[in-house]
């Protein structure tokens, strides 16, 4: 078993058996060959930091290039918490060049997640709002562990911003217009059952078998052969990506505006404040 251990990431690619002190579930030996692991590691919140966009587009690359690997199972390391999206401190208070470096590395993370080669599945076990809920919406399957704690969904009118069109479109392509719609103006965020009734995960299972359920789907994915499944979610993907892509720069120049303005300044302020008081 490869280890290797980035700030912010905890990366163990695997491309030999497991140790025996984990499940083997229903795999074969054979299933389990040519299957990473990616799990955040960014204590205590699992925050998209601009460190951790970058470690986790450089990991998803070195994957990506090695034909070793073909399927990523994209998990966390913080009991709990699968990720807490963006790090809302990169977007405060911080430079114009800044802002724009930021926004460029979430542009780069969700592109490559995205559009990537390899079999993406999500095992969310932790809650997930916004970045994170983003996250398990470019993998190909979602398993989410039951537990009412574990709530997914893009809830940024909740901090009195707007989600960019391609998050929009991302959550649309999942799990339609009218509950997109619905959830994105809300900013709901989904407790377990209600995130599998309205399509935003695949599955539901318990806590201790979110792992091994990840990798039976995988086993399954894996079962079709590579080049049509790829040029297959090409083929799905690609429109929606090639919009960002034609408009990056763009894109870039009006979210420096728009987190630039004092109000949306003002409302970031408010939402870290209300999450620090929360404690004392
Ligand atoms: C082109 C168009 C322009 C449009 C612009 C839009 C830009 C994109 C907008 C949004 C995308 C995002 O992803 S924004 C992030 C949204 N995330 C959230 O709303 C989640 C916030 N966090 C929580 O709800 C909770 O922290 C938690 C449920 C995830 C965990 O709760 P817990 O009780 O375990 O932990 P604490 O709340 O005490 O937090 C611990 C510690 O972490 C800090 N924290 C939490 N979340 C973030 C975050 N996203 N970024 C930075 N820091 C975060 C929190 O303040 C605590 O800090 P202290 O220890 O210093 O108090």
């Amino acid at each position: 078993m490869a280890q290797d251990l980035v700030d912010g990431l905890l990366i163990k690619a695997r491309s030999h058996l497991p140790p025996p002190s984990e499940p083997l579930g229903k795999l074969s030996k054979r299933d389990r060959k040519g299957v990473a692991v990616i799990k955040l590691k960014n204590p205590p919140v699992n925050s998209l930091s601009l460190e951790v966009l970058t470690e986790f587009v450089i990991s998803l690359e070195k994957l990506e290039n090695d034909k070793t690997f073909r399927g990523v199972i994209v998990t966390s390391d913080c009991p709990g918490i699968f990720s807490a999206g963006l790090d809302l401190t990169e977007m405060c208070g911080k430079s114009q060049a800044h802002y724009a470096e930021f926004w460029r590395a979430v542009q780069e993370l969700w592109l490559r997640l995205y559009l990537s080669n390899l079999v993406l599945i999500a095992a969310i076990n932790g809650v997930s709002p916004a970045g994170g809920c983003l996250i398990s919406l470019t993998c190909d399957y979602r398993v989410l562990a039951d537990n009412p704690k574990y709530n997914i969904g893009l809830n940024e009118t909740l901090l009195g911003v707007v989600a960019p069109s391609w998050f929009k479109d991302t959550l649309v392509n999942t799990v339609g217009h009218r509950t997109a719609e619905r959830a994105l103006q809300l900013g709901l965020l989904f407790p377990p059952a209600e995130a599998l009734r309205v399509g935003m995960v695949d599955q539901v299972v318990p806590e201790d078998q979110v792992h091994s359920t990840a990798l039976s789907v995988m086993a399954q994915w894996l079962a079709v052969p590579d080049h049509a499944r790829q040029l297959t979610k090409s083929l799905m993907r690609k429109p929606t990506a090639d919009r960002l892509v034609k408009q990056r720069d763009a894109d870039i120049q009006y979210f420096l505006q728009f987190v630039s303005r004092d109000s949306i300044q003002k409302s970031l302020r408010m939402y870290l404040d209300k999450l620090r008081q929360k404690k004392g």
